[in-house]
């Protein structure tokens, strides 16, 4: 194991049916932190037999699930109203503590609920947890760059993506599930965030469209104003409700149409002025290399096992959704075998120089140390980087150098695998 070890064995975390766990860790920077976690014993956890089982074959200590009471919930702050933190308090009637390794990311004892409060409603803040922050801003994303966000649902890091591209540049958001895409997109129109972003329904594995630069769609600017009547009917939907419903219904039971469904775009998204046949043009690898995206996030479909919050879902929906949903050894396999296909594609459309953030919120092996590994393998032009952002981030290594863990034990998040990739010149 590559992990960090306990500096202190006098704190080392205790056997499952200990009193208790405390641990002191060194960061992978190695300066120390420490952690203590609930009295709770690991076996006393509603968690089934089956889970915990899973966890041991995965080789993951069921200690990180103590945390549960003690996790905070997180928000972000929209930019711009940092000055109005004490009215926000008092809209959601909790004291926020700020993440101080994080920018503009909040902490809120778990059991406050705030889908009520003006300060939501109104879109002051929204809920994201700080590893998923993390992941976002390991992106490094700086105004004017292209972002690519390749399984985008329901779109809380897509949100932090706009929030820190400003004024120029763009975002396009894809994911497979029509329903969940369209929640992000009514999270874009909540927080105002649309204007740079367009969103398509697609299969990330295969998605192929580069972003549209400026300079690349200018002679769309230039053209004249029957040609832009024309372009603008194209993306305009005129046809009768009834008639759409009805399309809509044949959608539904076809496979996932050849030309990715555009779903959202905002004014400054580069679509308008912009023919559909422009838009799904093929590129070919070379093209995309360098016209490709600057940053691009492949936040992979996974099993979810570190997150706490999802996995108590499950004492809901009972506990054979859970074997079934997550345990399933031909579903985990599967699920690695697309990982490895969305971050193939994902590092297709990225720019020689730009930079790809592959995350996950498993924190088994199979779905991340060991995906990472064999894509390197298959490409010569991918290179791991140190996440420089990373210096006061409360996580730990992953099993390879410069890939990071975050545990809601040591970490006070939700779990989360980070790994950063560039793309080298061939
Ligand atoms: C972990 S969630 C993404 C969470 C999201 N990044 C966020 O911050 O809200 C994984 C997403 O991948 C989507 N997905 C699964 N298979 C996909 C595929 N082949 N192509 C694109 N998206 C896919 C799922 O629908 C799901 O919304």
């Amino acid at each position: 194991m590559h992990f960090d070890e306990p500096v202190d064995t006098s704190l080392r975390i205790l056997p499952l049916g200990g009193q208790r766990c405390s641990a002191a860790f060194r960061r992978h920077d190695n300066s120390h932190f420490s952690v203590v976690c609930p009295m709770e014993e690991a076996s006393k956890l509603p968690l089934p037999d089956s889970f915990l089982q899973f966890l041991e074959e995965n080789g993951l200590d069921p200690s990180i699930y103590t945390a549960t009471e003690s996790t905070p919930r997180y928000v972000r702050l929209k930019p711009g109203y940092e000055a109005r933190i004490q009215e926000i308090e008092a809209e959601i009637n909790c004291k926020l503590e700020k993440v101080d390794w994080l920018p503009g990311f909040y902490a809120l004892p778990p059991e406050v609920q705030i889908a009520n409060s003006k300060a939501y409603q109104e879109g002051k803040i929204y809920g994201i947890d700080a590893a998923s922050g993390a992941a976002v801003s390991a992106l490094n994303i700086s105004v004017g760059d292209h972002v690519l966000d390749l399984c985008a649902a329901p779109g809380a890091k897509l949100c932090m993506m706009l929030d820190l591209l400003g004024d120029f540049g763009s975002v396009t958001g894809v994911d497979i599930a029509r329903h969940r895409l369209a929640a992000c997109r009514t999270m874009l129109q909540k927080y105002s965030l649309g204007d740079r972003c367009r969103l398509f329904v697609a299969d990330g594995t295969a998605f192929a469209l580069v972003p549209q630069r400026v300079d690349s769609v200018s002679s769309s600017f230039e053209s004249t104003f029957e040609e832009k009547a024309d372009i603008f009917g194209e993306w305009t939907n005129r046809r009768p409700y009834k008639e759409r419903k009805r399309a809509a219904k044949v959608r539904e039971g076809v496979a996932l149409n050849q030309n990715p469904e555009l779903i959202f775009y905002g004014q400054h998204s580069g679509i308008i002025g912009l023919s559909k046949s422009k838009l799904y043009k093929t590129i070919s690898d070379t093209e995309a290399s360098s016209s490709g995206y600057d940053k691009v996030l492949v936040d992979a479909e996974c099993t979810h096992d570190g997150s706490i919050r999802h996995i108590q879902k499950f004492e809901h929906w009972g506990w054979k959704t859970l074997q079934r949903r997550v345990l399933d050894a031909e579903r985990t396999d599967s699920l690695t075998f697309l990982q490895l296909k969305l971050l193939r594609n994902g590092f297709r459309l990225l720019k020689v120089g730009g930079t790809l953030v592959y995350s996950t919120c498993s924190l088994t092996v199979a779905q991340n140390e060991d995906i990472v590994e064999q894509f390197l393998s298959e490409n010569a032009s991918a290179e791991l980087q140190e996440i420089n952002e990373s210096r006061n981030w409360p996580c730990k290594s992953g099993q390879i150098p410069k890939t990071l863990r975050f545990d809601p034990l040591t970490s006070q998040t939700s779990g989360l695998f980070v790994a950063k990739f560039t793309k080298l010149a061939s």
